[in-house]
């Protein structure tokens, strides 16, 4: 069984306030991406055959040890993982393999598991990617509402500087943290084609990190996109372009330096 492990976008991120366990409460808008990694998933009588980077540490391995334990171990997997996504970009890649193979594991092998939950102890992004899709989330980011657009040409640019996650929400202060994002008009103004009124309450802490950012942002814009922003905790960076043509015209001269690759946001899952 191959499956697609979408990339994701934060059309928006909002970081409302520090929680008593150290996380954050954010108020987001996740889109599912039209291209990401492949993950091969296979039955084998026993054990976890895995090909992939870091070994038992690799989500999908995680994933997929979790699953088995709770469903009692009725059989085995073999996971074989293609990467397309740049890692530590804010793509949510190894969360959306993760999100993977808990479905693949799901059709192979029914059990009672509550996959939401299995998922979101693997990590805040990866209870999203069960769904796909538009979906504005809150909380850590498990507490999801699906939301519909129109299929979206995006351009998405990594300008391959790894961004841990901790490290950026570790230095997030509290000016960074911003109101509620205005979901309805940010969707309303993407789906016009306009620029939406949305932030990404991360882009701070990062720029502080890394100044140099600024100037990747400032890139894109020169561009010609519009809606630029920061996906999730970085590095990677978003925008929309005019249409097709311009969207290749823009990676063209962007791969000379980094990751970059366009696709579609929205349509899939229940388009007005
Ligand atoms: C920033 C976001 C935005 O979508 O995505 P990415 O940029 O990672 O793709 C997510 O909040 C990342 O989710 P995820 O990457 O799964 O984070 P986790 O592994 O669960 O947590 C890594 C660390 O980030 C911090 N963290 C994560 C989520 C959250 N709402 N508040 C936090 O403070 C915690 O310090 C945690 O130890
Ligand atoms: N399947 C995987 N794909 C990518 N990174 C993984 C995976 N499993 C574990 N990791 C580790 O998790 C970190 C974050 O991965 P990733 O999800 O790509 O970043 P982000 O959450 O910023 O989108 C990587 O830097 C890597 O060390």
């Amino acid at each position: 069984m191959e499956r697609l492990a979408p990339g994701k976008v934060n059309l928006g991120l909002s970081l409302l306030g520090r929680r008593k366990d150290g996380y954050h409460e954010l108020h987001t808008l996740f889109a599912a991406l039209s291209f990401g990694d492949r993950v091969v998933v296979e039955p084998i009588p026993e054990g976890i055959a895995f090909q992939g980077r870091y070994g038992r540490r690799n989500l999908a391995y995680r994933a997929a040890e979790a699953y088995l334990e709770r469903a009692g171990w009725p059989g085995g997997v073999r996971i074989v993982l293609e990467k397309e996504l740049p890692e530590g970009a804010g793509l949510g890649g190894g969360s959306s393999d993760a999100a993977q193979v808990l479905l693949a594991l799901k059709a192979l092998y029914p059990a009672e598991v509550d996959l939401m939950a299995l998922a979101l102890s693997l990590g805040a992004d990866v209870p999203f990617f069960l769904m796909g899709g538009v979906a504005e989330a809150r909380g850590v980011g498990e507490r999801l509402e699906p939301k519909a657009l129109p299929p979206l040409p995006v351009v998405v640019y990594g300008p391959g500087l790894r961004l841990p996650t901790p490290l950026v929400y570790r230095e997030v202060k509290p000016h960074d943290f911003a109101p509620e994002l205005p979901v309805e008009a940010i969707l309303e103004a993407l789906a016009q084609g306009e620029e939406p009124p949305y932030w990404n309450s991360l882009e701070g802490p990062a720029f502080r990190l890394h100044p140099e950012l600024r100037e990747v942002k400032a890139r894109l814009k020169a561009l010609g996109l519009y809606g630029v922003l920061m996906s999730g905790s970085g590095s990677a960076f978003f925008g929309f372009a005019r249409d097709l043509e311009h969207a290749k015209e823009v990676v063209a001269l962007l791969r000379r330096t980094g990751y970059a690759r366009y696709g579609t946001i929205g349509g899939a899952h229940g388009a007005p």
